[in-house]
């Protein structure tokens, strides 16, 4: 089915902005076209790597970038704390893992109570039957289509399968539910993700590695209108 152009988002990954100038970097990819920034936050046990937390995202919010950004979780256990963190921090979406605790549903009702958007990410072999108990206080799934927590993967092609049951299980509900898709998206899978059923792009190394953010993200968004 093809989407109204306002459905699709291309969210670039910050993981691979350059940290040595973030707010310069996130800022001329905003101004390059970024519609929602997203924001990896990674434990070191969870998935074996170690990133940026709550004060860099409220330095981002600082340096003046006020275009909605999702946090996405790669923590287990999450808690509240943390969870207050970034939304005190400036976190317009906060969106984590099944895996990373006992209480989906409480922690789900608990970012929407805050007036956050909510979403569940799926690691690549994670059912979608995760999904069935919740799904009314969802406004966002990811799919993983790497292993989490590295950026500059390659993509996994059996998650395009994935994408077109999420796609169809979305369909088939009556809830507003984006459909993101996660981990090495380039110019050549783009267009084979978006006929799948994704309409959010989360996209790290092929914007920030690429020399003008403008024409990656331009040539991103002119494959939409195929
Ligand atoms: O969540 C992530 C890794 O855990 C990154 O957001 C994701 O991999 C995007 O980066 P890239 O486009 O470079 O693959």
């Amino acid at each position: 089915m093809k989407r109204d152009m306002k459905e699709y988002l291309i969210e670039p990954s910050i993981l691979a902005a350059d940290f040595s100038k973030l707010g310069e970097d996130v800022s001329n990819v905003i101004s390059a076209g970024a519609d929602v920034l997203h924001f990896d936050v990674m434990d070191n046990h969870y998935v074996p790597n170690l990133s940026i937390g709550p004060m860099v995202l409220k330095s981002l919010r600082n340096y003046g970038i006020d275009i909605p950004i999702n946090v996405h979780l790669m923590i287990k256990p999450i808690n509240d704390r943390l969870i207050l963190d970034f939304l005190e921090a400036g976190a317009t979406g906060i969106s984590f893992h099944p895996e990373s605790t006992d209480h989906v549903d409480r922690f789900l009702q608990l970012i929407k109570e805050h007036g956050c958007k909510t979403g569940l990410v799926l690691n690549p072999s994670t059912d979608l039957s995760c999904l069935e108990y919740v799904m009314h206080k969802i406004d966002v799934i990811i799919l993983m289509s790497v292993n989490p927590g590295f950026g500059g993967q390659i993509f996994l092609p059996e998650i395009l399968r994935k994408i077109t049951q999420t796609r169809k299980l979305i369909d088939n509900n009556p809830y507003d539910i984006n459909l993101a898709v996660d981990g090495g998206i380039n110019m050549s899978n783009f267009c084979k993700i978006c006929e799948s059923g994704a309409n959010v792009f989360i996209i790290g190394s092929a914007i920030f590695n690429a020399s003008n953010y403008h024409d990656v993200i331009y040539n991103f968004r002119s494959m939409l209108l195929y």
